[in-house]
Protein backbone atom coordinates (compact mmCIF):
# COMPACT_ATOMS: atom_id res chain seq x y z
CA UNK A 1 0.00 0.00 0.00
CA UNK A 2 1.05 3.52 -0.96
CA UNK A 3 2.42 5.76 2.21
CA UNK A 4 0.47 8.91 1.84
CA UNK A 5 2.48 11.44 -0.60
CA UNK A 6 4.95 14.23 1.06
CA UNK A 7 3.50 17.73 -0.40
CA UNK A 8 4.69 18.22 -3.34
CA UNK A 9 6.59 14.91 -3.62
CA UNK A 10 4.99 12.05 -5.91
CA UNK A 11 3.77 9.43 -4.34
CA UNK A 12 6.77 7.22 -4.42
CA UNK A 13 8.89 4.49 -2.46
CA UNK A 14 11.56 7.46 -2.00
CA UNK A 15 8.98 10.17 -0.55
CA UNK A 16 7.52 7.46 1.72
CA UNK A 17 11.50 7.24 2.91
CA UNK A 18 12.67 10.73 2.60
CA UNK A 19 14.87 12.14 5.21
CA UNK A 20 12.87 14.88 7.45
CA UNK A 21 12.92 18.08 5.04
CA UNK A 22 11.34 21.67 5.88
CA UNK A 23 9.38 23.97 3.77
CA UNK A 24 11.52 26.30 2.75
CA UNK A 25 9.14 29.76 2.01
CA UNK A 26 7.50 31.39 -1.35
CA UNK A 27 9.87 34.29 -2.27
CA UNK A 28 8.32 37.79 -1.46
CA UNK A 29 8.71 40.70 -3.06
CA UNK A 30 11.94 41.82 -4.96
CA UNK A 31 15.02 40.56 -3.48
CA UNK A 32 18.69 40.98 -4.63
CA UNK A 33 21.41 38.68 -4.63
CA UNK A 34 24.65 37.91 -6.03
CA UNK A 35 23.28 34.98 -8.04
CA UNK A 36 19.83 33.28 -8.61
CA UNK A 37 19.75 29.80 -9.02
CA UNK A 38 16.80 28.65 -11.03
CA UNK A 39 16.19 24.57 -9.85
CA UNK A 40 16.47 23.18 -6.75
CA UNK A 41 17.70 19.80 -8.23
CA UNK A 42 21.28 18.46 -8.16
CA UNK A 43 22.05 21.21 -10.53
CA UNK A 44 20.94 24.02 -8.73
CA UNK A 45 21.68 22.87 -5.55
CA UNK A 46 25.25 21.76 -6.17
CA UNK A 47 25.74 25.43 -7.61
CA UNK A 48 24.42 26.79 -4.58
CA UNK A 49 26.62 25.04 -2.22
CA UNK A 50 29.85 25.67 -4.00
CA UNK A 51 28.43 29.54 -4.38
CA UNK A 52 27.63 30.64 -0.82
CA UNK A 53 30.23 28.08 0.77
CA UNK A 54 32.48 31.13 -1.24
CA UNK A 55 31.06 33.48 0.69
CA UNK A 56 28.33 34.64 -2.42
CA UNK A 57 24.62 35.58 -1.96
CA UNK A 58 22.70 33.01 -3.60
CA UNK A 59 19.06 32.81 -3.68
CA UNK A 60 17.41 29.29 -5.46
CA UNK A 61 14.30 29.51 -6.87
CA UNK A 62 12.50 26.13 -6.95
CA UNK A 63 8.94 26.34 -8.69
CA UNK A 64 8.04 22.82 -6.39
CA UNK A 65 9.56 21.38 -3.47
CA UNK A 66 13.36 20.77 -3.70
CA UNK A 67 14.64 17.15 -4.95
CA UNK A 68 10.55 16.90 -6.90
CA UNK A 69 12.15 17.21 -10.11
CA UNK A 70 14.06 14.70 -11.43
CA UNK A 71 16.84 14.18 -8.96
CA UNK A 72 14.20 12.88 -6.48
CA UNK A 73 12.87 10.18 -8.65
CA UNK A 74 15.42 8.68 -10.55
CA UNK A 75 16.71 5.27 -10.67
CA UNK A 76 19.58 6.33 -8.13
CA UNK A 77 22.22 4.61 -10.48
CA UNK A 78 25.79 6.06 -10.67
CA UNK A 79 27.52 5.37 -14.06
CA UNK A 80 31.31 5.78 -15.15
CA UNK A 81 31.94 8.30 -17.53
CA UNK A 82 29.59 10.15 -19.79
CA UNK A 83 26.41 9.15 -21.30
CA UNK A 84 27.89 8.08 -24.51
CA UNK A 85 30.86 5.66 -24.16
CA UNK A 86 34.31 6.91 -24.85
CA UNK A 87 33.89 5.59 -28.71
CA UNK A 88 31.59 8.14 -29.60
CA UNK A 89 33.47 10.92 -28.39
CA UNK A 90 36.78 10.20 -29.41
CA UNK A 91 35.24 9.64 -33.25
CA UNK A 92 32.95 13.22 -32.21
CA UNK A 93 35.44 15.21 -30.61
CA UNK A 94 38.86 14.07 -31.01
CA UNK A 95 41.53 11.58 -28.68
CA UNK A 96 42.54 14.56 -26.53
CA UNK A 97 39.03 15.85 -25.22
CA UNK A 98 38.08 12.30 -24.52
CA UNK A 99 40.97 11.82 -22.48
CA UNK A 100 39.63 15.45 -20.80
CA UNK A 101 35.94 14.08 -20.25
CA UNK A 102 36.56 10.50 -18.98
CA UNK A 103 39.10 12.01 -16.24
CA UNK A 104 36.40 15.17 -15.76
CA UNK A 105 33.39 12.32 -15.41
CA UNK A 106 35.72 10.35 -12.70
CA UNK A 107 36.08 13.47 -10.98
CA UNK A 108 32.52 13.57 -11.22
CA UNK A 109 32.06 10.94 -9.00
CA UNK A 110 34.67 11.44 -6.71
CA UNK A 111 33.08 14.58 -5.76
CA UNK A 112 29.79 13.25 -5.42
CA UNK A 113 30.98 10.46 -3.04
CA UNK A 114 33.21 13.48 -1.59
CA UNK A 115 29.78 15.54 -1.03
CA UNK A 116 27.96 12.56 0.45
CA UNK A 117 30.88 11.90 3.12
CA UNK A 118 31.40 15.78 4.04
CA UNK A 119 28.05 16.51 4.84
CA UNK A 120 27.32 13.16 5.80
CA UNK A 121 24.20 12.38 3.58
CA UNK A 122 22.03 9.63 4.44
CA UNK A 123 21.68 8.26 0.83
CA UNK A 124 22.58 4.62 1.03
CA UNK A 125 25.13 4.81 -1.54
CA UNK A 126 26.19 0.67 -2.52
CA UNK A 127 28.88 -0.15 -5.14
CA UNK A 128 28.59 -2.10 -7.89
CA UNK A 129 26.57 -1.64 -11.78
CA UNK A 130 26.06 -4.25 -14.16
CA UNK A 131 25.83 -3.50 -17.65
CA UNK A 132 23.77 -6.48 -19.24
CA UNK A 133 23.14 -7.39 -22.96
CA UNK A 134 19.98 -8.27 -24.28
CA UNK A 135 21.23 -9.49 -27.72
CA UNK A 136 23.99 -12.19 -28.05
CA UNK A 137 25.88 -9.70 -30.97
CA UNK A 138 26.05 -7.19 -28.37
CA UNK A 139 28.58 -8.99 -25.93
CA UNK A 140 31.54 -8.57 -27.81
CA UNK A 141 31.52 -5.04 -28.15
CA UNK A 142 30.94 -4.76 -24.20
CA UNK A 143 33.55 -6.95 -23.42
CA UNK A 144 36.13 -5.35 -25.79
CA UNK A 145 35.18 -1.76 -24.36
CA UNK A 146 35.85 -3.31 -20.54
CA UNK A 147 39.16 -4.09 -21.79
CA UNK A 148 39.42 -0.54 -23.33
CA UNK A 149 38.92 1.67 -20.23
CA UNK A 150 41.48 -0.68 -18.54
CA UNK A 151 44.26 -0.43 -21.47
CA UNK A 152 43.34 3.09 -22.61
CA UNK A 153 41.82 4.95 -19.89
CA UNK A 154 43.67 3.13 -16.91
CA UNK A 155 40.24 2.70 -15.49
CA UNK A 156 40.83 -0.42 -12.91
CA UNK A 157 37.18 -1.52 -12.30
CA UNK A 158 35.73 -2.96 -15.31
CA UNK A 159 35.23 -6.79 -15.86
CA UNK A 160 34.01 -8.15 -18.51
CA UNK A 161 31.02 -10.87 -17.13
CA UNK A 162 30.54 -14.01 -19.30
CA UNK A 163 26.35 -15.19 -19.79
CA UNK A 164 27.03 -17.68 -17.00
CA UNK A 165 28.99 -15.09 -14.67
CA UNK A 166 26.03 -12.43 -15.57
CA UNK A 167 23.51 -15.31 -14.43
CA UNK A 168 25.07 -16.06 -11.38
CA UNK A 169 24.00 -12.35 -10.56
CA UNK A 170 21.16 -11.26 -11.97
CA UNK A 171 18.31 -13.95 -11.92
CA UNK A 172 17.20 -13.60 -15.27
CA UNK A 173 17.71 -15.55 -18.62
CA UNK A 174 17.10 -12.34 -20.60
CA UNK A 175 20.86 -11.93 -21.61
CA UNK A 176 23.71 -12.68 -22.82
CA UNK A 177 26.41 -11.43 -21.19
CA UNK A 178 28.24 -7.74 -20.16
CA UNK A 179 30.35 -5.87 -17.92
CA UNK A 180 30.66 -5.56 -14.03
CA UNK A 181 31.96 -1.81 -12.72
CA UNK A 182 32.88 -2.33 -9.37
CA UNK A 183 33.13 1.45 -9.04
CA UNK A 184 29.95 2.30 -10.40
CA UNK A 185 26.87 2.16 -7.67
CA UNK A 186 23.40 3.18 -6.38
CA UNK A 187 21.16 5.05 -3.81
CA UNK A 188 18.56 7.02 -2.80
CA UNK A 189 18.28 9.87 -4.91
CA UNK A 190 15.31 12.05 -3.21
CA UNK A 191 17.62 12.10 0.33
CA UNK A 192 20.90 13.10 -1.78
CA UNK A 193 18.83 16.09 -3.00
CA UNK A 194 17.63 16.80 0.36
CA UNK A 195 21.26 16.29 1.45
CA UNK A 196 22.41 19.11 -0.45
CA UNK A 197 19.84 21.28 0.05
CA UNK A 198 20.34 21.10 3.79
CA UNK A 199 24.04 21.83 3.13
CA UNK A 200 23.30 24.96 0.84
CA UNK A 201 21.20 26.24 3.43
CA UNK A 202 23.49 25.73 5.93
CA UNK A 203 26.10 27.84 3.97
CA UNK A 204 23.89 30.44 3.70
CA UNK A 205 21.73 29.96 0.15
CA UNK A 206 18.12 31.04 0.95
CA UNK A 207 15.97 28.82 -1.15
CA UNK A 208 12.54 29.56 -1.80
CA UNK A 209 10.35 26.62 -2.66
CA UNK A 210 6.90 26.95 -4.55
CA UNK A 211 8.52 29.86 -6.75
CA UNK A 212 8.70 28.92 -10.19
CA UNK A 213 10.92 32.00 -12.45
CA UNK A 214 8.77 33.60 -14.91
CA UNK A 215 11.02 34.96 -17.13
CA UNK A 216 14.49 36.07 -17.16
CA UNK A 217 15.13 39.51 -18.36
CA UNK A 218 19.03 40.85 -19.02
CA UNK A 219 20.51 44.47 -18.65
CA UNK A 220 23.10 45.27 -16.78
CA UNK A 221 21.83 42.99 -14.17
CA UNK A 222 19.46 39.77 -14.56
CA UNK A 223 16.43 39.67 -13.49
CA UNK A 224 14.21 37.04 -12.90
CA UNK A 225 10.21 37.91 -12.57
CA UNK A 226 8.98 35.10 -10.23
CA UNK A 227 5.29 33.38 -9.36
CA UNK A 228 3.60 35.58 -7.41
CA UNK A 229 4.64 38.61 -7.61
CA UNK A 230 8.34 38.45 -6.71
CA UNK A 231 11.65 39.21 -8.42
CA UNK A 232 15.11 38.29 -7.94
CA UNK A 233 17.97 40.88 -9.32
CA UNK A 234 21.30 39.39 -9.71
CA UNK A 235 24.64 39.90 -11.16
CA UNK A 236 24.33 36.12 -12.44
CA UNK A 237 21.86 33.63 -13.26
CA UNK A 238 22.24 30.09 -13.74
CA UNK A 239 19.08 28.24 -15.25
CA UNK A 240 19.51 24.51 -13.79
CA UNK A 241 15.76 23.64 -14.32
CA UNK A 242 16.96 20.86 -16.51
CA UNK A 243 13.50 19.02 -18.58
CA UNK A 244 11.24 21.32 -16.15
CA UNK A 245 12.47 24.05 -17.44
CA UNK A 246 10.76 23.29 -20.46
CA UNK A 247 9.36 26.75 -21.70
CA UNK A 248 11.07 29.36 -19.78
CA UNK A 249 14.28 29.82 -22.51
CA UNK A 250 13.94 29.17 -25.64
CA UNK A 251 17.78 29.46 -26.28
CA UNK A 252 17.41 26.00 -23.57
CA UNK A 253 14.86 24.70 -25.31
CA UNK A 254 15.97 24.18 -28.66
CA UNK A 255 18.32 22.03 -27.24
CA UNK A 256 16.75 20.04 -24.25
CA UNK A 257 13.58 18.49 -24.53
CA UNK A 258 11.54 16.77 -22.14
CA UNK A 259 10.58 13.56 -21.81
CA UNK A 260 8.98 11.09 -18.74
CA UNK A 261 10.40 7.98 -17.81
CA UNK A 262 9.05 5.34 -15.24
CA UNK A 263 9.98 3.68 -12.23
CA UNK A 264 8.07 0.50 -10.03
CA UNK A 265 8.91 -0.39 -6.58
CA UNK A 266 7.75 -4.18 -5.46
CA UNK A 267 6.38 -5.52 -2.14
CA UNK A 268 9.98 -5.68 -0.42
CA UNK A 269 11.08 -9.41 -1.45
CA UNK A 270 12.76 -11.06 1.35
CA UNK A 271 14.57 -13.97 0.73
CA UNK A 272 13.66 -14.09 -2.90
CA UNK A 273 15.81 -10.49 -2.75
CA UNK A 274 19.22 -12.06 -3.37
CA UNK A 275 17.88 -14.68 -6.25
CA UNK A 276 17.19 -11.48 -8.22
CA UNK A 277 20.17 -9.55 -7.60
CA UNK A 278 23.06 -11.63 -5.74
CA UNK A 279 25.73 -8.84 -4.89
CA UNK A 280 23.27 -5.64 -4.54
CA UNK A 281 24.77 -3.95 -7.40
CA UNK A 282 22.94 -2.06 -9.94
CA UNK A 283 21.78 -3.45 -13.27
CA UNK A 284 21.17 -1.49 -16.24
CA UNK A 285 20.28 -3.10 -19.75
CA UNK A 286 21.16 -2.40 -23.56
CA UNK A 287 17.63 -1.74 -24.74
CA UNK A 288 17.74 1.66 -26.21
CA UNK A 289 14.75 2.38 -23.75
CA UNK A 290 16.84 1.00 -21.08
CA UNK A 291 15.39 -1.53 -18.45
CA UNK A 292 17.39 -0.44 -15.30
CA UNK A 293 17.23 -2.47 -11.60
CA UNK A 294 18.48 -2.41 -8.11
CA UNK A 295 17.53 -3.47 -4.77
CA UNK A 296 16.05 -0.73 -2.41
CA UNK A 297 18.16 -1.03 1.23
CA UNK A 298 14.32 -2.96 2.63
CA UNK A 299 14.74 -5.75 -0.11
CA UNK A 300 12.28 -4.31 -2.54
CA UNK A 301 12.80 -4.43 -6.55
CA UNK A 302 13.26 -0.72 -8.44
CA UNK A 303 12.45 -1.39 -11.48
CA UNK A 304 12.60 1.41 -14.31
CA UNK A 305 11.07 0.85 -17.84
CA UNK A 306 9.36 2.44 -20.36
CA UNK A 307 9.32 5.58 -21.46
CA UNK A 308 6.71 8.08 -23.17
CA UNK A 309 7.90 11.20 -25.41
CA UNK A 310 5.74 13.90 -23.84
CA UNK A 311 5.30 16.48 -21.34
CA UNK A 312 2.48 14.86 -18.64
CA UNK A 313 2.85 11.11 -16.96
CA UNK A 314 0.75 8.32 -17.47
CA UNK A 315 -1.72 8.20 -14.74
CA UNK A 316 -0.60 4.70 -13.41
CA UNK A 317 3.23 4.27 -13.62
CA UNK A 318 3.02 1.45 -11.56
CA UNK A 319 1.32 -0.67 -14.35
CA UNK A 320 2.92 1.04 -16.81
CA UNK A 321 6.13 -0.84 -15.82
CA UNK A 322 4.96 -4.19 -14.52
CA UNK A 323 5.42 -6.03 -18.36
CA UNK A 324 8.62 -4.55 -18.56
CA UNK A 325 9.47 -5.65 -15.34
CA UNK A 326 8.29 -9.36 -15.92
CA UNK A 327 9.69 -9.33 -19.36
CA UNK A 328 12.92 -9.59 -17.49
CA UNK A 329 11.50 -11.52 -14.47
CA UNK A 330 8.67 -13.76 -14.93
CA UNK A 331 9.60 -15.32 -11.80
CA UNK A 332 7.93 -12.23 -10.17
CA UNK A 333 4.82 -12.18 -11.52
CA UNK A 334 2.95 -13.06 -7.75
CA UNK A 335 4.92 -10.08 -6.38
CA UNK A 336 2.70 -7.29 -5.51
CA UNK A 337 3.49 -3.53 -6.90
CA UNK A 338 3.36 -1.27 -3.96
CA UNK A 339 4.95 2.24 -5.61
CA UNK A 340 4.66 3.64 -9.38
CA UNK A 341 5.97 6.73 -10.38
CA UNK A 342 7.15 8.73 -13.42
CA UNK A 343 9.06 11.61 -13.54
CA UNK A 344 10.61 14.13 -16.14
CA UNK A 345 14.04 14.72 -17.56
CA UNK A 346 15.73 16.57 -20.21
CA UNK A 347 17.35 14.66 -23.19
CA UNK A 348 19.77 16.32 -25.96
CA UNK A 349 20.19 15.41 -29.54
CA UNK A 350 23.11 13.87 -28.95
CA UNK A 351 23.32 12.68 -25.15
CA UNK A 352 25.26 14.45 -24.13
CA UNK A 353 24.95 17.51 -21.11
CA UNK A 354 24.10 21.16 -23.06
CA UNK A 355 26.24 23.69 -21.41
CA UNK A 356 26.09 27.04 -22.30
CA UNK A 357 26.87 30.71 -21.88
CA UNK A 358 23.41 31.64 -22.78
CA UNK A 359 24.17 35.50 -21.92
CA UNK A 360 27.19 37.25 -20.80
CA UNK A 361 25.87 36.52 -17.16
CA UNK A 362 23.20 33.67 -17.55
CA UNK A 363 24.72 30.26 -17.64
CA UNK A 364 22.92 26.38 -18.36
CA UNK A 365 23.99 22.91 -17.30
CA UNK A 366 21.35 20.43 -18.77
CA UNK A 367 19.83 17.23 -20.77
CA UNK A 368 22.35 14.43 -19.06
CA UNK A 369 19.81 12.82 -20.75
CA UNK A 370 19.61 9.78 -17.75
CA UNK A 371 22.90 10.55 -16.65
CA UNK A 372 22.53 13.32 -13.88
CA UNK A 373 22.85 11.24 -10.87
CA UNK A 374 26.83 11.40 -10.98
CA UNK A 375 27.03 14.15 -13.65
CA UNK A 376 24.55 17.13 -12.35
CA UNK A 377 26.14 17.59 -8.79
CA UNK A 378 29.24 17.86 -10.51
CA UNK A 379 28.00 20.27 -13.20
CA UNK A 380 26.58 22.58 -10.83
CA UNK A 381 30.04 23.00 -9.31
CA UNK A 382 31.28 23.71 -12.91
CA UNK A 383 28.63 26.38 -13.21
CA UNK A 384 30.08 27.98 -9.96
CA UNK A 385 33.37 27.39 -10.88
CA UNK A 386 32.67 29.90 -14.08
CA UNK A 387 30.87 32.39 -12.11
CA UNK A 388 34.34 32.64 -10.12
CA UNK A 389 36.29 33.08 -13.54
CA UNK A 390 37.37 29.73 -13.84
CA UNK A 391 36.15 28.20 -17.23
CA UNK A 392 38.02 25.10 -17.81
CA UNK A 393 36.05 22.40 -17.62
CA UNK A 394 32.85 25.04 -18.37
CA UNK A 395 34.66 25.28 -21.70
CA UNK A 396 35.16 22.06 -22.05
CA UNK A 397 31.78 20.59 -22.04
CA UNK A 398 30.25 23.66 -23.95
CA UNK A 399 32.27 22.03 -26.59
CA UNK A 400 30.58 18.98 -26.71
CA UNK A 401 28.37 19.28 -29.52
CA UNK A 402 24.49 19.36 -28.84
CA UNK A 403 23.05 20.35 -32.06
CA UNK A 404 19.03 21.80 -31.93
CA UNK A 405 16.09 19.86 -32.14
CA UNK A 406 15.04 19.97 -35.61
CA UNK A 407 11.95 21.25 -36.12
CA UNK A 408 13.18 24.08 -33.49
CA UNK A 409 11.30 24.60 -29.85
CA UNK A 410 7.52 23.81 -31.66
CA UNK A 411 7.75 21.19 -33.90
CA UNK A 412 10.63 18.91 -32.11
CA UNK A 413 8.05 17.38 -30.52
CA UNK A 414 6.00 15.20 -33.33
CA UNK A 415 9.33 14.95 -34.75
CA UNK A 416 11.25 13.39 -31.49
CA UNK A 417 8.18 11.53 -30.44
CA UNK A 418 8.50 9.67 -34.10
CA UNK A 419 12.11 9.06 -34.06
CA UNK A 420 12.65 7.65 -30.56
CA UNK A 421 9.27 5.59 -30.61
CA UNK A 422 11.06 3.64 -33.70
CA UNK A 423 13.78 2.88 -31.81
CA UNK A 424 12.29 1.85 -28.52
CA UNK A 425 9.95 -0.47 -31.18
CA UNK A 426 13.20 -2.02 -32.07
CA UNK A 427 13.89 -2.88 -28.37
CA UNK A 428 10.84 -5.38 -29.09
CA UNK A 429 12.05 -6.58 -32.12
C1 LIG B 1 12.49 8.25 -13.87
C2 LIG B 1 13.90 8.75 -14.01
C3 LIG B 1 14.96 7.86 -13.83
C4 LIG B 1 16.27 8.31 -13.95
N1 LIG B 1 17.28 7.44 -13.63
C5 LIG B 1 18.56 7.90 -13.58
C6 LIG B 1 19.59 7.04 -13.11
O1 LIG B 1 19.36 5.92 -12.66
N2 LIG B 1 20.86 7.51 -13.14
C7 LIG B 1 21.16 8.77 -13.59
O2 LIG B 1 22.34 9.14 -13.61
N3 LIG B 1 20.18 9.62 -14.00
C8 LIG B 1 18.89 9.22 -13.99
N4 LIG B 1 17.90 10.08 -14.34
C9 LIG B 1 18.26 11.46 -14.72
C10 LIG B 1 18.59 12.32 -13.50
O3 LIG B 1 17.58 12.20 -12.54
C11 LIG B 1 18.71 13.79 -13.94
O4 LIG B 1 19.70 13.88 -14.96
C12 LIG B 1 19.12 14.73 -12.82
O5 LIG B 1 18.32 14.55 -11.68
C13 LIG B 1 19.03 16.18 -13.29
O6 LIG B 1 19.18 17.05 -12.19
P1 LIG B 1 18.81 18.56 -12.37
O7 LIG B 1 19.08 19.24 -11.08
O8 LIG B 1 19.52 19.11 -13.55
O9 LIG B 1 17.26 18.56 -12.75
P2 LIG B 1 15.97 18.28 -11.80
O10 LIG B 1 16.27 17.34 -10.74
O11 LIG B 1 14.84 17.97 -12.71
O12 LIG B 1 15.75 19.66 -11.10
C14 LIG B 1 15.25 20.76 -11.79
C15 LIG B 1 14.38 21.53 -10.82
O13 LIG B 1 14.08 22.78 -11.41
C16 LIG B 1 12.77 23.13 -11.07
N5 LIG B 1 12.32 24.09 -12.10
C17 LIG B 1 12.16 23.89 -13.43
N6 LIG B 1 11.77 25.02 -14.02
C18 LIG B 1 11.70 25.96 -13.05
C19 LIG B 1 11.34 27.34 -13.04
N7 LIG B 1 10.98 27.98 -14.16
N8 LIG B 1 11.39 27.99 -11.86
C20 LIG B 1 11.76 27.37 -10.70
N9 LIG B 1 12.08 26.06 -10.66
C21 LIG B 1 12.06 25.37 -11.82
C22 LIG B 1 12.00 21.82 -11.09
O14 LIG B 1 10.84 21.87 -10.30
C23 LIG B 1 13.05 20.85 -10.55
O15 LIG B 1 12.93 20.64 -9.15
C24 LIG B 1 16.56 9.67 -14.28
C25 LIG B 1 15.50 10.56 -14.45
C26 LIG B 1 14.18 10.12 -14.31
C27 LIG B 1 13.06 11.11 -14.47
Amino acid sequence: MNAPAREGHPESWYAATALPHPLHPRLEGAVRADVCIIGGGYTGLSAALELAQAGLDVVVLEGARVGSGASGRNGGQIHTGQRRDQDWIEQHMGMDDARKLWTLAEDAKAHLKGLIARHAIACDYRPGLIAADHKPGYVAHTHAYARKLTEVYHYPHARPLSRDELAALVGSSAYYGGMIDADGGHLHPLNLALGLAQAASRAGARIHENSRALAVREGAKVTVEVSGGGSVEAEWVLECGDGLQDGLDRRVDRHVMPIANYIAATEPLGERAKSIIANDAAVADSRFVVNYYRLSRDGRLLFGGGETYRRTLKADPGAFVRPYMLKVFPQLADVRIDYGWGGILGITMTRMPFVRRLGPRVLTASGYSGQGVMLAPYFGKILADAVRGVLGEFDLMARAPTPGFPGGPLMRWPLLAAGLSYYALRDRL
